[in-house]
This record gives C-alpha cells, structure tokens and sequence, in this order.
C-alpha cells in the first residue's frame, strides 16, 4: 500500500496556451496510504486522465507522481504496482471463476495455498463462492462485473486499487449492494482505493474523501459532511445535493443585506463581525444557501425576504417548493405538513443562518469557523 502525491498538470495537446488546453488544471493533492478516495465530476472534467495519470497509462505533460515520497512519474503501470478495475469485465471467459480471480496472483509467484485461501476470501465477500468453478463466458454481464472486482482486490501487495467507474454495467439493485460492500471491502482489506465516478451517492457511499471535479480542476477535497455544510466552490454546492444549493447575487449597504431588490435587516442575525467585514469590501457577492436550510416563516419577519410560490412538489418524504425572487430561483426542502403553501402564494423565507454561505468569483469567502465569530 503506498500514499499516493500528486504535484502536476496534463495536457493531451502540445503547447497548451489556455486553461481550456487543460485536462488538468496545476494541481497538488496527497491521498493517503489505506485511505478510501472518490474522483467525483461531470463527464470531461479529468477524472478518468488523474486515475490513468496515477496507474501510470498516461504521464503527465508536467510535474510529478510519487508513491509514499518516491517519485514514480515515469514508472509503467506494472512497475508501479497498481490494480485497475474498468468500467467494462476485464477477465478470461474460458478460464472458471476461481481461476480468473487468481490469475494476479498466480503472475506473483504466491503458493498455492495461499492462492487458494485469498481467492476463497474475495469470492465470499463478493458473494461468488457458489460460482467458483463455473466458467466465466456462462456467466450474467453482473457476474462478470464481480469478477473483475475480484481480480483488482485479490493481492495484497498492490500500491493502490483504481476503479474507473466500475459499477456503470450493473443492474441498479445489485449496484446499491455492491457500493456498500466495497465500502465494507475496504474496511477489512485496508487497501488504499480510488473511484472514479460520476454519480454523487455513489462516491459519498463509498468513500471516505471525496474529490469533486470541475472543467479541469480538483475545486474541493473532503468528507460528505463537509462537502454538503461548506462547500468550498460554488461548482460543489451546485453539484452535491438534491437539489444543489441556491445561489443569489447580493451586496451590503450599512448593515443591511440587499438582496433580490429587498433589504434584510443583519441585526441580530447569526452573521459575525469577522464575515461582516469581509462583505463590506465587496461590491457584490453570492449568497449560498441549501434548500433544507432554507425556513418558511411568518409575514415580515425581520432577516427575511419575500417570495412568490412557483410549483409545489410532493417527493415522497419532503415537499420542494420552487419560488421565485426578482428573477431567481429559490427552492426549499420542506418536512410533510398539513398546509403547504401552494403555486402564487407569495411566502416570508429566513435565508440566513450558521448554513448560510458566501462567495466571490465563486469561491466561497471566510471558511467555517469564522462566519459566525
Ligand atoms: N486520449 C485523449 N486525447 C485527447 N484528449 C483527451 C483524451 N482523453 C481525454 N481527453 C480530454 O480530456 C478531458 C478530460 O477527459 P477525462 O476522460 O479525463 O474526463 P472524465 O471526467 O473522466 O470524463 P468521462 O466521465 O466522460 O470519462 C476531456 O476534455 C476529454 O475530451
């Protein structure tokens, strides 16, 4: 196992001249040894190029890859000691179950019992222990899939385990198990994994860091909790969530908020001085709040702003109630309740509060702990 730094930009095209040139942005990121990571993004913003710049396919255009301090940049995947699970079944359908899941171990020269027990330990984790001597080309698409999970977790002396969306092929119940089991995996075989993925309840199952991605760049790396309470960039707010998180242009005059051509009272909001400071010198910023933290309250309530109702959705567990403030969008998670407002109405909305967030030119302005001191 091996802690993996990166200190890099790529580009696919030579001389690249602007950020768009960039697969990837310069960036510096450490994963640590025994960690469980996700690269989570939009189609094209670099995911699967900073796995393949890990494993060792692609080499960075610039900087530096290293495994636990060792530079490793012009090392082969191989040399580099690197498992890789793709998104399609990478195994031999001539070969049984059991033989494909120790075929990387068999390449490694291991003895047979110890073959033998690894391969009966991965097959009862992925629950294939009863097809172990069936041959693979009989197998369903799902099977299959399980198998080339198998074969990327089978050693125990690989650097790293590098999934490229691994779970895209399965069908979506077996999916749900399959995300918990490989966050269960890690837990046991303490192996350093990387996810790359997509779909955010995906990596925020999996993994205990999350990586979102934007156009090139790493904008955030951390927990869901802090991914979802302070996002760093609008790009995450906007992206984890559902719905993401609403954004209001909105600027300060004296001590009050403007926003939304309505002024908000910021005495005795939970706004401190050190925040309050920071937003006077701007000219305008964006308020950032998510739609569970947003509160219906009474008529005029002092702190709050007026909206008019635009579509009210029943979703099951909560009520999501769009409205519509001078042109933007508001919309708010709302628990059951016997009279919810309905589409016209116009409501008073508490925007501010310890969740409340800012930012300018779209990264958020004073981190957690200081917004309310
Ligand atoms: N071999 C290549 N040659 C040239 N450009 C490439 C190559 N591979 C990827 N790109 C470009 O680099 C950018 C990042 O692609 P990458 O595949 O890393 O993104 P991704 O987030 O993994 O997307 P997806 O989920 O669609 O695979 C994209 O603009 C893509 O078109």
């Amino acid at each position: 196992m091996a802690g993996i730094t990166l200190d890099l930009a790529h580009a696919y095209k030579a001389n690249p001249q602007q950020d768009s040139d960039y697969a990837l942005l310069p960036l510096k990121m450490a994963f640590e040894d025994g960690g469980a990571y996700a690269l989570l993004g939009p189609s094209g913003c670099g995911k699967t190029t900073m796995l393949n710049i890990m494993s060792g396919l692609v080499q960075p255009s610039q900087g530096t890859v290293s495994f636990d301090g060792r530079d490793v940049t012009r090392l082969s995947p191989q040399a580099r000691n690197i498992a890789q699970v793709f998104q399609f079944p990478v195994i031999y359908d001539t070969m049984t179950v059991a033989e494909n899941l120790a075929f990387p171990l068999k390449n490694r020269g291991l003895a047979a019992a110890r073959i033998q027990q690894r391969v009966g330990r991965i097959a009862e984790m992925l629950e294939l222990s009863a097809q172990l001597d069936q041959r693979a080309a009989g197998l369903t698409a799902d099977a299959k899939q399980k198998i080339s999970l198998g074969r990327g977790l089978v050693r125990e002396d690989v650097s790293a385990v590098l999934f490229d969306e691994p779970l895209t092929v399965i069908d979506p119940h077996l999916k749900w198990q399959l995300r918990r089991k490989l966050k269960q995996i890690h837990h046991e075989l303490g192996l350093t994994l990387i996810y790359v993925t997509h779909d955010q309840v995906e990596a925020l199952t999996f993994a205990d860091q999350i990586v979102v991605m934007s156009r090139g760049r790493a904008v955030q790396m951390g927990a869901a909790d802090a991914l979802f309470e302070r996002p760093q960039h609008m790009f995450v707010g906007h992206f984890i969530g559902s719905p993401g998180m609403n954004f209001l242009p909105a600027r300060l005059q004296g001590q009050d908020l403007i926003l939304g051509g309505q002024r908000l009272s910021l005495a005795g909001s939970a706004l401190g001085a050190a925040m309050l400071a920071r937003l006077a010198q701007l000219a305008e910023f964006t308020l950032g709040v998510r739609p569970e933290y947003v509160q219906l309250r009474p008529a005029q309530q002092p702190g709050c702003v007026e909206v008019q109702v635009s579509k009210v959705q029943d979703v099951g567990t909560y009520w999501l109630i769009t409205t519509q403030l001078a042109g933007q969008t508001l919309r708010v998670r709302l628990q059951p309740q016997a009279r919810p407002p309905v589409a016209g109405d116009r409501v008073w909305l508490q925007l501010l509060g310890e969740h409340t967030c800012f930012y300018g030119a779209d990264e958020q302005l004073i981190t957690a702990p200081e917004v309310l001191a």
